[in-house]
């Protein structure tokens, strides 16, 4: 029987109400002719930062019928994410990838090819390529979109006002109704490793190595580390994994963590965990790393060509001027965001958005609190619903995953069942040769609403994509068990693993 109680809007919807946009503008609409007929030159939406936060912003909010500019000081758009984030990483995932299943894994398939080798120009030049191409593409959508893009170093110069630096020379003083304060993140450094992005290296260095170095440490088993420790061992380098807690994934499933640990060792990588860098020296071009037990103890050092700091990142407020507008900080250099996004008390017309601010720093995420701030400027009502942004580590195997995990529903005091689905039992992924993984999902003992799915396995950044509309729609385990899943697919582990949380699995 499918139970009734999972198909009500999820309780778990953080902000706002479930639905988007719950007064739609339409052409012709008061609100939108309110703002067209602005006789002023001002803009009424100007978005500081043009990321995945703030151009989507911007697009929306001119799609939405209102005169807008974004501020962006790289020289391209995209931010973070398009210029020396996702896009770069995953292209250099991709690719190193297939030269280590054509160096590794052809032959046993009876793909016979000799003499595969590494052409690290070519592929950085694809990299570079993707980026480009990308890049490009949002200053189109600006363009279509009839976004004024301005390129240089905004400021608040008043709540209203902006000044921007530009990157040609000269200065531009903007107006704005509305503001949104999208200006993202920047590596954060470790004191004792000064970082030039040749030997000590932080992600943007990591994404342009001229060559493969043969001994690189990796501080930081999240996921930067994971996914760009992964792109170079795949390259031939020795990689290191330095991490300070007890385990990898910073904040996965912890049985997915141990699984994922064991998969990452057995492709090669080394992990020194519970481990701490209390300094570093350099000395005939190498680094040597000091290290130490992270609760005291045993130190050594480590020696390495390269070393990657891969230690989160942190909030960018540099040079914006924002206490000029009342905006402040906590004390994790975050910009301090109320209902709505509003970013100062005195001041509401500011909003804030994205890595720059509070929640999880990824691309989707800000993406989503673009649209959503755009909305309630607009007079609608945006929300995000926070509980239910789904993570990946694109390594092969990828890890993918939504909602709570076992120790924080422990921690919570929620009752849950969990079920779970080897990919080895996959039709599937045994055919494909690739059945490494597992996915589980963890549902309301009571309820049998889904509060969680963790997969690690080929696509699982695919796949997660079902397990986030089936908790957005507040499914439970049965819902999705008896969903026609077509044969042969991946996507039939998802099926028998939320079958498992009530029920046998077939096929296991
Ligand atoms: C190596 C790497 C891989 C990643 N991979 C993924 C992934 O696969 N999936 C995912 O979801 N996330 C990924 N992320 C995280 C993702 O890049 C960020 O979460 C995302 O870019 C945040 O978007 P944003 O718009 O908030 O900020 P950003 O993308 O950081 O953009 C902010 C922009 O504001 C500009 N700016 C700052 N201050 C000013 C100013 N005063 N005036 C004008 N412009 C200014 C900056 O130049 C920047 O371009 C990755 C990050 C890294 C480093
Ligand atoms: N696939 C993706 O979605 C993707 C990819 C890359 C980056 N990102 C985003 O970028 C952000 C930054 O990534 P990240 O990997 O730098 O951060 P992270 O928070 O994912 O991981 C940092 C790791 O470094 C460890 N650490 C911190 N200080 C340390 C120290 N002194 N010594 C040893 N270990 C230490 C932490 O315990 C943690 O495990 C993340 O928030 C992530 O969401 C996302």
């Amino acid at each position: 029987m499918l139970s009734l109680i999972t198909r009500q809007i999820p309780k778990s919807a953080s902000r706002g109400t479930n639905a988007r946009l719950t007064a739609p503008l339409v052409a012709g609409s008061p609100l939108l002719r309110r703002w067209n007929s602005s006789a002023t030159t001002e803009h009424d939406v100007v978005v500081i930062g043009g990321g995945p936060g703030g151009y989507v912003a911007a697009i929306k909010a001119a799609q939405l019928g209102l005169k807008t500019a974004c501020i962006e000081k790289r020289g391209t758009l995209g931010g973070t994410c398009l210029n020396v984030g996702c896009i770069p990483s995953k292209s250099l995932l991709n690719n190193t990838h297939l030269l280590h299943q054509a160096q590794h894994d052809f032959k046993k398939r009876g793909i016979d090819v000799s003499d595969v080798k590494l052409n690290l120009g070519q592929m950085m030049k694809m990299k570079e390529e993707a980026v480009g191409g990308l890049t490009k593409g949002i200053e189109f959508l600006f363009k279509k979109n009839g976004v004024d893009y301005i390129k240089g170093h905004g400021r608040f110069v008043s709540a209203n006002e902006l000044e921007v630096d530009l990157l040609d020379g000269g200065k531009k003083s903007l107006k704005a109704k509305n503001v949104i304060i999208a200006t993202g993140s920047e590596p954060t450094h470790l004191p004792g490793l000064e970082v030039d992005e040749k030997q000590i290296i932080t992600s943007t260095g990591a994404l342009s190595l001229e060559k493969v170095p043969e001994k690189m440490i990796v501080i930081g088993g999240g996921v930067i580390g994971l996914e760009l420790g992964s792109v170079w061992s795949r390259m031939g380098a020795e990689v290191t994994v330095v991490e300070y807690l007890g385990s990898i994934g910073a904040g996965m499933d912890a049985q997915l963590a141990k699984a994922f640990h064991r998969t990452l060792q057995k492709q090669g990588l080394k992990f020194k965990l519970s481990t701490k860098v209390v300094g570093s020296d350099r000395a005939d071009g190498k680094v040597q790393l000091h290290v130490e037990a992270a609760k005291g103890g045993k130190a050594e050092t480590l020696e390495a060509d390269v070393v990657l700091v891969a230690v989160g990142r942190r909030p960018n407020t540099d040079g914006l001027n924002a206490e000029q507008a009342g905006v402040e900080l906590n004390q994790r250099g975050q910009v301090k965001i109320g209902d709505r996004f509003v970013a100062s008390t005195s001041h509401p017309h500011i909003r804030c958005i994205g890595d720059v601010t509070y929640g999880p720093m990824l691309a989707h995420k800000a993406e989503e609190e673009g649209i959503a701030a755009v909305e309630d400027i607009a007079g609608g009502h945006g929300h995000v619903n926070y509980d239910v942004i789904p993570s990946v580590i694109y390594t092969h195997p990828e890890v993918a995953w939504c909602g709570k995990n076992e120790e924080q529903l422990k921690a919570d005091g929620i009752k849950y069942r969990v079920g779970s689905f080897p990919f080895s039992a996959n039709s599937r992924a045994k055919t494909n040769g690739d059945s490494e993984g597992l996915v589980k999902i963890i549902s309301d003992a009571e309820t049998d609403r889904i509060l969680g799915a963790h997969i690690m396995g080929p696509n699982a950044g695919e796949m997660i994509a079902e397990a986030v509309l089936a908790m957005e729609y507040g499914a439970s385990s049965e819902d999705v068990a008896r969903t026609c899943h077509a044969h042969p697919t991946l996507s039939e582990a998802f099926k028998e693993a939320a079958m498992a949380t009530y029920d046998s699995p077939i096929h296991a």
